[in-house]
């Protein structure tokens, strides 16, 4: 069994079937990509996977425990970070605040005091190595909202990183991002990945072919390929499913 699997998914919105069968495997120390054309419901799949929707029908295994229809908490607690495709920051804090917040160290606490929490080295020194991780030490002491937009990114990514995941979903990541910083990304992403297991949902084909390992390509509210990038260029249906017009 793969470290995280999806088996015969379903969603439906009231008449509308958003997600028919989706099945995909995603092995440990991988980046599996998700794409698919504006609609497919790539997002869908991502919130059922992450516990956002429940599934209408259809098994999640994550490392060999059924999490189908936990809620996005338990699975978080499992050890799955996700970022979200709208950034989900805390603007008016510094960065590392941002940070330290999502940490385990943090939630240990007993108590909720965010005012000392600058105090405490354990939180600050491992918010900093977090921070160091995305290439954003410099920034730690700058609020949120001063960074530019590929730096917020970044941030998103260490705010799912500081939970100390062991599978992070990444929805979208180079959505809004210019060329440099969407480069940027790729090389943060490249660094990352030797210590993490990362399912990417992007429209960037390019970024897609040239970080993931596996592929899922999903059309219909099914996956119609799941491969290498190199095997899925020769694949006829994603050739057909007109995938192109989204790279
Ligand atoms: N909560 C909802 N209620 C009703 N319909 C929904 C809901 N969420 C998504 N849909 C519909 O499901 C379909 C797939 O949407 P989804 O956002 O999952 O696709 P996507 O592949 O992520 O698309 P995009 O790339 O444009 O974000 C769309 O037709 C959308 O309108």
């Amino acid at each position: 069994m793969a470290f995280f699997e999806a088996n015969g998914l379903r969603k439906r919105f009231g008449a509308r079937v958003v997600l028919e069968n989706i099945s995909l495997s995603v092995e440990q120390g991988t980046v599996h990509g998700i794409m698919g054309p504006n609609g497919a419901g790539k997002t869908t799949c991502f919130h059922v996977l992450t516990g956002h929707h429940a599934p209408d029908g259809g098994k999640i295994v994550f490392d060999g425990q059924d999490i189908t229809g936990k809620k996005p908490y338990q699975i978080a607690r499992m050890g799955i970070s996700r970022s979200f495709q709208i950034m989900n920051l805390f603007d008016d804090t510094v960065v590392l605040e941002n940070v330290a917040l999502a940490l385990p160290e943090f939630r240990e606490r007993a108590f909720d005091v965010v005012g000392d929490l600058f105090e405490d080295r354990r939180i600050v020194g491992a918010a900093l190595e977090v921070l160091e991780q995305v290439g954003l030490a410099h920034r730690a002491w700058d609020k949120a909202d001063s960074l530019p937009y590929g730096e917020r990114r970044a941030l998103e990514i260490a705010v799912a990183l500081a939970a100390r995941p062991r599978l992070v979903f990444l929805d979208e990541p180079t959505s809004g991002l210019g060329t440099e910083a969407t480069r940027n990304l790729a090389d943060l992403i490249r660094r990352i990945r030797k210590d993490y297991t990362i399912v990417l949902i992007e429209h960037d084909m390019r970024f897609l072919f040239d970080l993931a390992d596996t592929i899922s390509v999903i059309h219909w509210g099914q996956v119609i390929a799941e491969d290498t990038p190199q095997n899925l260029q020769q694949n006829k249906w994603v050739a057909r499913s007109a995938l192109g017009e989204v790279a």
